[in-house]
C-alpha cells in the first residue's frame, strides 16, 4: 500500500461560510508526469520512509511548486482501492500559511483557481465528491473503489463511501507542527 499526501493552499475569503459568492482561491497543479498526468490536483505525492505525512506534504509542495507551507490543517483521509485491495492511503491537508511564489517544476504547473471554479472535469473522478467540502473547511473520510487493473488513473471509478466530520488520525508530529 502506498501512503501519500495532498496539500491545498488557500488564499482570500477567510471565511467562505459567511458569503454565498466566495472569492477564495486554491492553488492547484497541472500534473506533468506520473500518476494523474495531465489532470489537476493539489500538490502532493508519496511519503518517503521515516517521513510523517505532514512532512511529506510540506516537502512535496516545496518540490513541486516552490511554496513553503506551514500550519497544515488535516482535512481528510482517503483510501483508494483497486480491484478489492487498498492501493493508496492519502492524507489531505489545507493551509492558509505559506511563503514564496508558486513556480512551475518538471512535475507540476501551479495555478490559483477560484474555489467556485475548480476544474472537476479535468481531475480524478472522485474529487468532485470530497474536494468541495474540504475547500469549505470540512473533514472527509472516504473510500473510493476502482476496478480494471493498474495504473490507478486508467481504472474505472465504481463506488465509494464518504463520511463528513469524522475523527482523523493524529499525525505523530501534529502537536509540534509549525
Ligand atoms: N485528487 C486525487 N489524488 C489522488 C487520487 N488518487 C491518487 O493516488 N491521488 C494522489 C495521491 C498522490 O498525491 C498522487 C500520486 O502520487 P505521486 O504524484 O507521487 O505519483 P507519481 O507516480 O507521479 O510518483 P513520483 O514518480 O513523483 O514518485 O495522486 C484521487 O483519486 N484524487
Amino acid at each position: 500500500m502506498i501512503e501519500a499526501t495532498l496539500c491545498f493552499p488557500l488564499r482570500g475569503d477567510d471565511d467562505p461560510t459567511t458569503t454565498n459568492e466566495s472569492d477564495g482561491e486554491v492553488l492547484l497543479i497541472e500534473k506533468r508526469r506520473g500518476l494523474g498526468e495531465g489532470w489537476y490536483n493539489g500538490p502532493g505525492g508519496k511519503c518517503e520512509p521515516g517521513e510523517t505525512p505532514r512532512e511529506c506534504a510540506v516537502r512535496e509542495t516545496r518540490e513541486e511548486v516552490g511554496l513553503e507551507v506551514r500550519n497544515l490543517e488535516k482535512a481528510g483521509e482517503l483510501t483508494f482501492r483497486l480491484d478489492g485491495e487498498t492501493h493508496t492511503f492519502c492524507h489531505v491537508y489545507r493551509t492558509r500559511s505559506f511563503t514564496g511564489e508558486p513556480t512551475s517544476s518538471e512535475e507540476a504547473h501551479p495555478e490559483w483557481v477560484s474555489v467556485e471554479d475548480v476544474p472537476y472535469d479535468q481531475m480524478w473522478e472522485d474529487d468532485r465528491l470530497w474536494l468541495p467540502g474540504v475547500l469549505e473547511g470540512n473533514t472527509a473520510v472516504g473510500e473510493f473503489r476502482f476496478e480494471g487493473g493498474e495504473p490507478l488513473d486508467e481504472a474505472d471509478f465504481v463506488d465509494h463511501d464518504l463520511e463528513w466530520g469524522a475523527p482523523l488520525e493524529t499525525d505523530p508530529d501534529e502537536k509540534s507542527a509549525t
